[in-house]
């Protein structure tokens, strides 16, 4: 059984993991941290730091902010971490690459395998469709999500740069351009409304033909599986720093 502690436990996805982890005699969640300490099935703390059960694994779905003080107390207590969290800036990332070199992390702004595939398919279409047609990303969520553009969209967009001869460099909405698109251009736009999970359509536009390769998740579940099975991975790995395709390749 796998000892779970859920960073982030009050929130939309905190939940999700709780009600999955309770489902499965595979795992069990030992405590939680928030900063909304509202009680739940397990102790909540406010800090990580303070947490005195015992664990196999975190497993993050917080904010951007939240994030480094988190892996620095997981480094502390030697613990693996899953990070979910998205919006996550420059100097974020360098304190999570820097914990990754004292206890094994999994990141992924998507964690679910349909993303994943889509990613593999987008790639190759960029590699086939690079000199002809123009790419743009279009993200839609709902209405409570802070950040802008998805993690997503980044990392779909970052794939796709992998791949291109000339790298195209991000624009981010149109509205404060009055000029033609350029050809190195890549546009992301994002959506906010209602209930959306999360959508994400790669639009390759030629001359006279669109090709469009979407993913809709329609429930947050998805991405709760994706994370259990990342802190199954995760926990037997060395330190470092881990993503969908290590966890793909290991089957
Ligand atoms: N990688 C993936 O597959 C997915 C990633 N996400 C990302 O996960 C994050 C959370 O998403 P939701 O659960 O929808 O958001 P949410 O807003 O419902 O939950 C976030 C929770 O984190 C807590 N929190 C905020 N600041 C904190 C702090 N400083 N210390 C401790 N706790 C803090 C909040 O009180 C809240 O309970 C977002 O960044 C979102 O983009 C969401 C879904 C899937
Ligand atoms: O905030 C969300 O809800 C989601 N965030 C992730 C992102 O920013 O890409 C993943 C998913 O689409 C849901």
């Amino acid at each position: 059984m796998i000892k779970i502690i859920i960073h982030g436990c009050n929130g939309k996805m905190g939940k999700v993991i709780a009600k999955l982890a309770a489902e499965s005699p595979d795992f069990k969640v030992v405590a939680g941290v928030d900063k909304n300490t509202s009680p739940l099935d397990f102790p909540v703390y406010s800090d990580l730091k303070e947490v005195k059960e015992e664990a196999d694994v975190v497993i993050d779905f917080s904010y951007h902010e939240a994030v480094p003080d988190m892996v620095k107390a997981a480094a502390q207590k030697k613990l693996p971490v899953v990070i979910a969290t998205t919006g996550l800036s420059e100097e974020e990332l360098k304190v999570i690459e820097e914990a990754s070199k004292e206890i094994p992390i999994f990141k992924s702004a998507n964690m679910s395998l349909g993303v994943n595939i889509l990613i593999n398919l987008v790639k190759e279409a960029a590699k086939i469709l690079q000199q002809d047609f123009d790419i743009e990303i279009i993200e839609k969520h709902h209405n409570m999500k802070k950040d802008a553009p998805s993690g997503t969209a980044l990392m779909i967009a970052d794939a796709i740069n992998q791949v291109l001869n000339d790298k195209k460099e991000y624009v981010y909405g149109r509205h404060t351009k009055t000029e033609q698109r350029k050809p190195n251009e890549l546009g992301i736009h994002a959506v906010r409304g209602g209930t959306i999970v999360g959508e994400h359509q790669v639009i390759f536009a030629g001359h006279d033909e669109v090709i469009t390769i979407s993913h809709s998740a329609q429930s947050r579940e998805i991405f709760g599986y994706g994370a259990l099975k990342a802190a199954k991975f995760i926990i037997n790995q060395n330190p470092g720093l881990y993503n969908m395709e290590d966890l793909v390749k290991k089957g």
